[in-house]
């Protein structure tokens, strides 16, 4: 998959092949995102173009956040988005960068200076997808801003019971530590690298790991079942891990394994939260 940045400053790239383009930010890219891409991949399919993705970096509400608010954290990294887009098959990745001068063009204009000449011969997003200065333009306007060059296919809500799974449904579920809805909702377990640190003592059965997170969410501290990879996807243990962030204000995971490296960690069950009586020392040399 080839990944294209873009910079409102900058002459957009040349030469864009026919594609289908899906539009949003898709952190996390669940399975409302999945169904949205699957769409889009049909389409280019059955008329032999290109998948395109447009996403948006830094996300639009990182940028438009409220002074007073938390920045909110993410799912993926970005790295993570492109491997996973790939492996569904995106074929083009445009990365959108997203700023406060940005978010000032209107509507119409996003549609034709970018949508057009990107090479859009179909739009494909969700019901609830906005553009331009203050998201005015929506999927019933996108195709008369193109000036009908492009087909429009809008994706229909994704739900768990009446509920649209959404980035920040799962952003609030893997903050109460419900790491098993949230494993429904991305349609696979969430997870996050890690990097074993010295910090075991010798011949003791346990390894620490520092968790990467590069910006990205975690859940609260306590006791996780997880599964722990080698960087090739080679599944090394399920184990029983405990989560806790050290006085400098780092989150470290106990495993109980033996391993060196740098590791996957994907998140399983919250087993119970932090217990009176374990900490994480008790856990690590018992
Ligand atoms: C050109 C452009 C301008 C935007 N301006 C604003 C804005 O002023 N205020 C806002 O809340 N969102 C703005 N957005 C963000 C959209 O509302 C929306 O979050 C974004 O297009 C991603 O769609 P999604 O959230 O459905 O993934 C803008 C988006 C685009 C493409
Ligand atoms: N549950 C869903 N069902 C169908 N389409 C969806 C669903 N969630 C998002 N989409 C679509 O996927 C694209 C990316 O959406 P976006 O990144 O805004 O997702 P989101 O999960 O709603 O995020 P957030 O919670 O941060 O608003 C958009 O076209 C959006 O309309």
């Amino acid at each position: 998959m080839e990944a294209v940045f873009i910079d409102h400053r900058q002459p957009i790239p040349t030469n864009n092949e026919a594609c289908v383009l899906a539009l949003g930010v898709f952190d996390g890219v669940h399975v409302g995102h999945q169904e949205v891409i699957r769409v889009a991949k049909e389409i280019a399919k059955s008329n032999h173009i290109k998948l395109a993705v447009m996403t948006f970096e830094p996300y639009p509400n990182e940028v438009l956040q409220k002074k007073n608010k938390n920045p909110t954290c993410r799912l993926m990294s970005l790295d993570a988005k492109r491997n996973f887009m790939s492996e569904l098959g995106v074929d083009r990745l445009y990365i959108m960068k997203f700023d406060l001068d940005f978010a000032k063009f209107a509507d119409v204009d996003f549609v034709q200076k970018y949508i057009v000449p990107l090479g859009a011969v179909h739009v494909v997003a969700g019901f609830d997808f906005r553009y331009g200065y203050r998201g005015t333009g929506h999927m019933g306007t996108i195709q008369a801003h193109g000036m009908n060059k492009f087909g429009v296919t809008t994706v229909e809500q994704v739900s768990h019971g009446c509920e649209k799974i959404s980035s920040t449904l799962i952003r609030e579920s893997l903050l109460q530590g419900d790491v098993e809805f949230v494993a429904t909702c991305l349609g696979r377990f969430y997870e996050t690298e890690g990097r074993v640190v010295n910090l075991s003592p010798p011949h003791s059965s346990v390894s620490f790991l520092d968790i990467l997170t590069s910006g990205c969410s975690l859940p609260p501290e306590g006791f996780y079942d997880v599964c722990v990879y080698l960087d090739e996807k080679e599944k090394i243990h399920r184990t029983p891990a405990y989560l806790f962030v050290n006085e400098q204000g780092e989150p470290l995971v106990v495993i109980h394994a033996r391993i060196r490296g740098k590791v996957k960690v994907r998140w399983i069950r919250r087993m119970s939260e932090v217990r009176e009586n374990s900490r994480k020392n008790q856990y690590a040399l018992g």
